[in-house]
């Protein structure tokens, strides 16, 4: 399966929720248009008698070319002609929908239940409706303007984790418990090594035991040796230890895991912020990276911990975790749109290989269910 396919089937979740929603905002007051579908296309697509109507191809609809006005066709066939019955087509009613300020409204509420906060939802409704207020509209249509939407606001912050000639580069991996950082990692780790960095990972959330073994399997699993200190000692000791191994193995890539609990933010600062101390006695520009990793579980509250995590650590990019199985995809759009940082990766499950770069229109064609 291509990877858009294995995508799209992992963010079923998010994009059943927007195309349902889509679904019931264009039948509630839209009217029938009858259309010629094509779903194998035995001819070729310029067959003027069986040609569909108007339905745009999702990965070329651009996004500031007003959507084609559909083919007002009062005089369509209710049946396929003969050409089509020969060619094995079939004419199917298409619901469109005129896009008023109702309209409008439902999409913005659609949109915010699919968790891309009120803000990202009004400009995108609004962005749609430009140039098309008064037009009808199908689902379909609505999903590749959507997608198209989407793809543009992500298009910018789009950027895999950027690799630095210095060895070994210090990425510094924060987030709260829970939020996927040792899968991270992990998948992370055998990424690089699969592309020839040699790698090495620090357990610096040394308060659980339970993690540290959590991320030796994950280092066993990536091929890739995990330093541990024992439970309750010094994670900036750790770190420390770390680099000096990195170094002595002229490792490409120190990865540092490092504890998420919020609930004591004051120690959490402290605590991130003497690893960083420390790691700069060895090498004054480290971290290199700073990655936030966040659960899309946790839908609108990833917002508040990436403001969050900014005041703790100077983030310098996002990985967002377990978009598979959940209906809450849209909050990356609003994160995309909200603070503009990077991001470089979305985790798709829990295999080691579930980790995607992160392509904006992929996404968004997957998150809106967009052919
Ligand atoms: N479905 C799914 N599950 C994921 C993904 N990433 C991580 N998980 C699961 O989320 C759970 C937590 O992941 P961890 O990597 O342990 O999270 P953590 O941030 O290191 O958590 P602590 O060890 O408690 O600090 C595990 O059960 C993972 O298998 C993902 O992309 N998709």
């Amino acid at each position: 399966m291509s990877f858009f396919g294995k995508l799209k089937q992992r963010l079923t979740r998010s994009s059943s929720k927007l195309e349902e929603g889509l679904d019931a905002i264009v039948e509630d007051g839209g009217q029938e248009d009858a259309a010629t579908t094509a779903p194998e296309p035995v001819a070729p697509a310029a067959d003027p008698v069986v040609a569909p109507a108007s339905v745009p191809q999702a990965a070329e609809a651009p996004v500031s070319t007003p959507t084609p006005p559909p083919v007002e066709s009062p005089d369509a066939p209710a049946k396929p002609g003969l050409l089509g019955r020969l060619l094995g087509r079939e004419t199917k009613a298409v619901v469109r929908r005129t896009l008023d300020d109702d309209m409008l409204e439902q999409l913005e509420e659609l949109l915010i239940a699919s968790d891309m906060g009120v803000d990202t939802a009004l400009r995108v409704t609004a962005n749609i409706a430009e140039g098309r207020f008064g037009k009808k509209l199908s689902t379909e249509e609505i999903k590749d303007l959507l997608a198209a939407e989407i793809a543009r606001i992500m298009g910018s912050v789009a950027k895999p984790m950027p690799i630095y000639p210095k060895k070994p580069q210090v990425v510094l991996v924060v987030g709260v418990n829970g939020s996927g950082k040792t899968t991270t990692i992990g998948k992370l780790a055998s990424q690089f090594k699969a592309a020839g960095k040699s790698v090495v990972i620090a357990a610096g959330d040394t308060f659980r035991a339970a993690a540290v073994e959590q991320l030796q399997v994950w280092g066993d699993r990536a091929g890739v040796p995990v330093l541990t200190a024992p439970e309750g000692s010094d994670p900036a000791s750790l770190a420390y230890d770390a680099m000096v191994r990195a170094e002595a193995d002229g490792a490409d890539l120190l990865m540092i895991d490092t504890a998420g609990r919020l609930q004591n933010r004051k120690d959490l600062m402290e605590e991130l912020a003497k690893i960083v101390r420390v790691i700069r006695k060895k090498d004054e520009t480290a971290p290199h990276n700073t990655l936030l990793v966040l659960d899309a579980t946790t839908g609108q509250n990833a917002l508040s911990q990436v403001e969050t995590f900014q005041k703790l650590a100077d983030v310098s990019g996002l990985v967002m975790t377990k978009l598979d199985g959940t209906a809450k995809g849209g909050v990356l759009v609003a994160l995309a749109d909200k603070f503009g940082l990077p991001i470089h990766a979305i985790g798709v499950g829990e295999q080691i290989d579930d980790l995607a770069p992160f392509d904006p229109e992929e996404f968004a064609r997957a998150l809106t269910g967009a052919d």
